[in-house]
């Protein structure tokens, strides 16, 4: 490995246009240095190594070929960028990566003008890229016909002069992208209309963990045998058909087709398909690149590279090195970490479903791709016939639930809560307007840290909530997570329970499983005047807060249906109830609880502690909680304001 202090050629480079001043042949030579400072980087600060290593290459060759940040480089999720990000002017923020103030993990727009687009989400690159195309068309067209000034800023990034013609666009997605309808969605809009944009598959034959589909096996066949050799060859062709490649794909209707595949779903889609070129070899990618660059209309570029390329560890085991917290390059293990010996709640969740799958053949397990955050590795091993891994779809993981219901099947989506937002339709339409009975384990619920806004899950119990037919609960800690899971099986219709990232309060997990009565709340401490009423994973720091302020207290276990009883007898007899929640306020779990005691015209002062109306960026989950102020310190703060108001 190249000592952290040698990088000659990469500190040259302050911009793209740093980079396009190199020869060509200087490129296999960067691509180490770059390639050695991700490693170098990622093993201080943690973040996603694997897709970031396998993209050196194809980031190298895009700026060097295309003229960004006029031209526009759209990433998929984002989680690739840290190549990009380091050359183009962000390279001594590196150490900032995901921190608090820092650089964000995925491109975004506020953070620099060659992010073209924020992301975080997977899929969203081909839509976001045709729109961009089609503007520029526009924009071109306009600048022609109209005596208006054009433009010069959109969404606080500089447009590029219409006059000089309309920019290229260029959008980069990987296989595992490729699993969501959004993708297709786009494609065939795309294709349909003949826009002019580049697509670039990043076929490196895994998502987070092994990619899936029928998809997957087509593009695996359009390779078949050609992953080293072969895709190299592919190069090969089409450098060597390098001099008349314009040429032939003007003169044939049926596009180029001696580039290895003779045609391809991407052609019958609309586009010029060319591939596959092997994506770790730079300097034929320049060449690929600069002919793509000038055809017209929509092209599909299909480049095969490794995640983890370059750094044995990564490409040895891709699917732990995907992202990794800071790490020893020697050895590729992650550094001594302060980790709880207790189990997560997805380790929680995962026994759970294993233990409940053996005691009920009717559930089946679906994760969209999510196998290891949502802690189905055991269970696929365990009950191979009942778990579906169905690709980055949410959507369809939440309509496949709804017709495994309604053949008999009680079925578990696991999903992270930020994620969930993409079904909501399917959710409202396919599973609760049905009351079929569903569950939703809803991971990484609240605040998720490092990933930052995209990532986080402010929103489910609004979304949910509000919603007819479903139970929506939210355990304090690790036992009442399998508990409420256990009634969650028991309810004849949709319901959810909603945890966090990582640790609860270490709670042991009683191997027998009790149904709790739904509807029912906790109520853990009766105290004076005040009732502090919390959710999840506000419990227990609402606890030990109603210890020290002699308090009443509430574990309220649901947010749907809320126990009405109890709220009118507190209602009655308190001055003050003051809600928390690990949510947005806004339309939140407290706002339930507002909305029913107005309703029946409870006159106590209520007020409401959660996630306030913005979108918290990137830090580590305490450091948010403490910008929230939904630590134990800040709780405290905020809820001794709100006595004093009320008192005074
Ligand atoms: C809508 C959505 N669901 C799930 C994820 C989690 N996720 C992030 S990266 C990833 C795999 C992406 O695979 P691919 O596009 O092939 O990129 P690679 O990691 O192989 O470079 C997944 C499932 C996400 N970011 N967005
Ligand atoms: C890029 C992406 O969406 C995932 O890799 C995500 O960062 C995983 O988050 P967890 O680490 O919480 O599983
Ligand atoms: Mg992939």
């Amino acid at each position: 490995m190249t000592k952290a202090t040698d990088y000659p050629l990469l500190d040259r480079i302050d911009a793209p246009s740093d980079l396009r001043k190199l020869d060509v042949n200087q490129l296999p030579a960067l691509s180490h240095e770059l390639r050695n400072f991700v490693v170098e980087s990622v093993s201080r600060t943690g973040g996603h190594l694997g897709s970031s290593l396998g993209t050196i290459e194809l980031t190298i060759a895009i700026h060097y070929v295309y003229n960004t940040p006029r031209d526009k480089l759209v990433w998929d999720v984002g989680h690739q960028t840290y190549g990009h990000k380091i050359l183009t002017g962000r390279r001594h923020q590196m150490p900032s990566m995901r921190k608090q103030g820092g650089l964000a993990g995925f491109p975004n727009r506020a953070e620099s003008e060659y992010d073209t687009f924020g992301v975080g989400h997977s899929s969203t690159s081909i839509s976001a890229a045709l729109g961009m195309a089609l503007a520029a068309r526009q924009r071109t067209r306009n600048s022609s016909a109209s005596d208006q000034p054009p433009a010069t800023k959109a969404a606080g990034q500089a447009l590029a002069d219409p006059a000089q013609g309309p920019e290229k666009v260029v959008a980069v997605i990987g296989d595992g992208a490729l699993t969501a309808g959004l993708a297709y969605e786009a494609l065939n809009h795309a294709g349909g209309i003949k826009a002019d944009m580049l697509v670039i598959l990043n076929d490196n034959d895994m998502s987070i963990s092994p990619n899936v589909g029928a998809m997957n096996k087509y593009l695996a066949r359009m390779l078949s045998g050609k992953f080293v050799s072969g895709a190299r060859e592919g190069s090969k062709r089409v450098l060597s058909h390098v001099p008349s490649m314009l040429e032939l794909a003007r003169r044939t209707e049926e596009h180029v087709k001696g580039m290895v595949v003779p045609s391809s779903l991407f052609e019958e889609l609309g586009f010029n398909y060319f591939g596959p070129v092997d994506g770790h070899d730079v300097e034929s990618l320049v060449a690929v690149l600069r002919n793509v660059r000038e055809l017209k209309g929509p092209v599909f570029l299909h480049v095969v590279t490794r995640k983890g390329q370059g750094y044995k560890f990564a490409e040895q085991d891709p699917l732990a090195l995907h992202a990794i917290g800071p790490f020893d390059t020697a050895t590729g293990k992650v550094l001594k970490s302060s980790k709880s010996n207790r189990p997560t709640y997805t380790q929680v969740f995962g026994q759970w479903l294993c233990d409940m799958a053996g005691k009920d053949d009717r559930l089946i397990g679906i994760t969209p791709a999510m196998r290891e955050g949502s802690g189905m590795v055991a269970f696929e091993q365990q009950f191979p016939d009942r778990y579906f891994d169905v690709g980055i779809a949410e959507q369809h993981a939440v309509t496949l639930a709804a017709g495994l219901a309604c053949g008999g099947m009680r079925p578990v989506v696991a999903i992270y809560s930020t994620f969930f937002q993409r079904s909501y339709d399917q959710l409202i339409h396919d599973v609760v307007i049905q009351n079929l009975p569903v569950v939703f384990a809803i991971d990484r619920a609240g605040l998720v840290g490092p990933d930052g806004p995209t990532h986080s899950g402010s929103f489910d119990f609004s979304f949910m909530r509000c919603l007819p037919n479903i139970v929506v609960m939210a355990p304090a800690d690790e036992n009442e997570c399998r508990q409420m899971l256990y009634t969650a099986m028991q309810i004849d219709g949709p319901s959810s329970v909603r945890y966090p990232r990582g640790n609860g309060p270490g709670v042991d997990v009683d191997e027998l499983m009790t149904a709790l009565p739904v509807g029912k709340a906790q109520l853990r401490r009766e105290g004076k005047r005040v009732a502090l009423l919390a959710f999840g994973t506000l419990v227990e720091p609402a606890q030990q807060l109603a210890e020290e302020l002699d308090f009443t207290m509430v574990n309220m276990r649901f947010v749907k249906p809320l126990d009405t009883e109890l709220l009118e007898s507190i209602a009655q007899s308190h001055d003050l109830i003051i809600t928390l929640e690990e949510n947005s306020i806004a339309g939140g779990a407290g706002a339930g609880v507002l909305e029913y005691l107005s309703q029946v015209g409870a006159t106590t002062a209520i007020k409401l502690i959660g996630l306030p109306d913005e979108f918290v960026e990137h830090g580590s989950r305490e450091e948010l909680l403490e910008y929230c102020r939904l630590d134990l310190a800040g709780l405290r703060e905020q809820i001794n304001v709100l006595v004093a108001a009320q008192a005074a």
